[in-house]
This record gives structure tokens, sequence and C-alpha cells, in this order.
């Protein structure tokens, strides 16, 4: 599968260019970068230190969406929603891990998807897809007098707030209790909050040093608490599950999927 990675010269970038190369079926056909990056010209493959592979950076997607069969995408949010639509154009698969998207970003993937295969997540790992199942099963088992509390540590460079992996275990909690997320969290306290409102999904944001990524779910009845937990210790999690995530979108139809349609995970 002939695959563009998009924002190349970043954290993620690099990681996905290596998953690339190891991956049998994947094939690097271009990467691109913002335009005035320091990366431009430069060959993918050293940028990402596995040697030299051909293929320069470059700041124009357009002829390298036309070529290609799937793009991946761990960008910034007006990146993605610009990208999405060349992908629709180009009727090819756009794997977005982007985090701190707005509603009217996902209106426009929503958009795009009628001619893509769009598919997106807070994140691309095997583990927190399944804890994401864990908590949604602890929180339909033990009820909304269960406090939820959903904790996230990540490196100092991280720019949004909560995480898109934190959203998604809180979109999986409000889905065990059958609530909408919107409705019920609880994203800043600070001052007098009072006390805490029977039901609320709280969140609350760590930053610093170089963690790749923490996130806790805590659920705290009377008398005891559950914890259930995810760390990641390597970004190629997270891009070994994009490529796979392209592959699997090959033969699939135009639409708005989640990673657990791609690793077939229960989602009821
Ligand atoms: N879903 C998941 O599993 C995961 C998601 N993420 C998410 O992925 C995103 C990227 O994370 P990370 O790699 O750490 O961030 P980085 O800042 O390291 O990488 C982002 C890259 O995108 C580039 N970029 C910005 N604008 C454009 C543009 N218009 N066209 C092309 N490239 C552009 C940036 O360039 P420049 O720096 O020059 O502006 C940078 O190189 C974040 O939203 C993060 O939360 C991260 C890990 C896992
Ligand atoms: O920005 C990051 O680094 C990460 N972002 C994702 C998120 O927002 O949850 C996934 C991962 O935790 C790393």
């Amino acid at each position: 599968m002939r695959l563009v990675v998009a924002g190349a010269a970043g954290r993620m970038g690099r990681a996905l260019i290596r998953a690339i190369a190891e991956t049998e079926g994947a094939e690097l056909s271009g990467a691109f970068e913002r335009a005035g990056s320091d990366a431009i010209g430069k060959d993918a493959g050293e940028l990402a230190g596995v040697g030299p592979l051909g293929v320069a950076v470059t700041d124009d997607p357009l002829p390298l969406v036309a070529a290609a069969e799937g793009v991946i995408d761990f960008t910034v949010p007006d990146a993605t929603v610009a990208l999405s639509e060349l992908a629709a154009q180009a009727r090819i698969v756009h794997v977005i891990g982007t985090t701190g998207m707005s509603e009217t970003n996902l209106q426009r993937l929503d958009a795009a998807a009628r001619h893509a295969v769009v598919i997106r997540s807070g994140n691309m790992s095997l583990g927190v897809n399944l804890l994401a199942g864990l908590a949604r099963q602890a929180a339909r088992a033990l009820g909304p007098e269960w406090d939820v509390e959903i904790v996230e540590m990540h490196h100092r460079m991280k720019v949004d707030a909560p995480s898109g992996t934190a959203l998604l275990l809180g979109e999986a909690v409000a889905k065990g209790r059958e609530v909408a997320l919107a409705e019920q969290s609880v994203r800043v306290r600070d001052g007098h909050t009072g006390a805490r409102v029977e039901g609320t999904i709280g969140f609350a944001t760590l930053r610093g040093g170089t963690v790749v990524g923490d996130h806790m779910v805590i659920l705290a009845g009377p008398g005891e608490r559950v914890e259930l937990g995810h760390r990641a210790e390597d970004r190629m999690i997270f891009a070994r599950g994009a490529v796979k995530a392209a592959l699997w979108g090959k033969g699939a139809k135009p639409g708005h999927y989640g990673m657990a349609d791609v690793l077939g995970l229960d989602r009821s």
C-alpha cells in the first residue's frame, strides 16, 4: 500500500516512517511538512533514522495524495481538516491520530468521510483500546454512585488538554452509563468548587518531562477504588497501530471508523 506521512518531521511523523519501513505490504510513497519547515528537501528515511528511502520531504500534499492509497496524519487540527478534503477528492484512506479537534473540525471530517475511508482515534495502541472496553464495562457494572476521574500525564511539549485518549476513555465511561459525555464532564476545577456532583466524569491533566502517555481511569466508591490504567513506553505502539489501520482501511467502504473497527473489538 502506497502511504504518505503528514507532519513527517514530528515526533509521530518520524515514528510512522519507521513503522512503514518495517511493515510488509506498506511502502512510503511521500512525506510532507509545514511550508517553511527545516525538513523540506531532506530524505524522509534519514530524518527517521532508518537510512535513505529515496523520498524527499516536500511542502505540497496535493501530488502526493493524488498518487497514494493512504495518508497517515498526526499533525494539528487545521492541517488535518484541510488534508481530509484532499483525501476525499482522491478517495483514499485517511488515518488520523491528531487530537484537540473542535466540534466544527469533526463535522468537516464527517463530510470528508462520505468519500474517503477516515479512521480516527485519540489513541492507536492496542492497550488503550482494550482499556476503553474495560472502562466501559466497569462503569456499566458499578453505576453512577461510583465517581469516575480520568487522570493523564504527557510530555511537556503536548499542546492540547485533556488528551485525546482521556476523552476517548471518558466517552467509553459515558457509553457504559448510557449518558452523553458533554453533559457530564468536568474538565477543570479551581477554587471553591462545591462537592462533587453524582454522575459527573472528571478529568485531570498533568504535563512534564518526556512522558510518552500515561492514563488512569479511577472509579471511586464507598470505601474502595478500582483503578484501570495504561502507560505508553514508546511512540511506536501508536505508529504501528496507525499503519495497521491504513492497511485495514484499504478494503473498506468510505466512512468514519475508529480503532475498535480495525482491531475487531466489542463496541457494545
Ligand atoms: N492518536 C494517537 O495514537 C496519537 C496521537 N498523537 C497526536 O498527534 C499529534 C502530533 O503529535 P506529535 O507528533 O507529538 O507532535 P509534533 O509537534 O512533534 O508533530 C506534528 C508535526 O506536524 C507538523 N505540521 C504542522 N502543521 C502542518 C501542516 N500544515 N502540514 C504538514 N505538517 C504540519 C509540525 O510541524 P512544525 O513543528 O514545524 O509546526 C510537526 O512536525 C498531536 O495531536 C498528538 O496529540 C500523538 C501520539 C499518538
Ligand atoms: O501528544 C501525545 O504525545 C499523545 N497524544 C495522544 C493523546 O492526546 O491522547 C495519544 C498519546 O497519549 C500521546
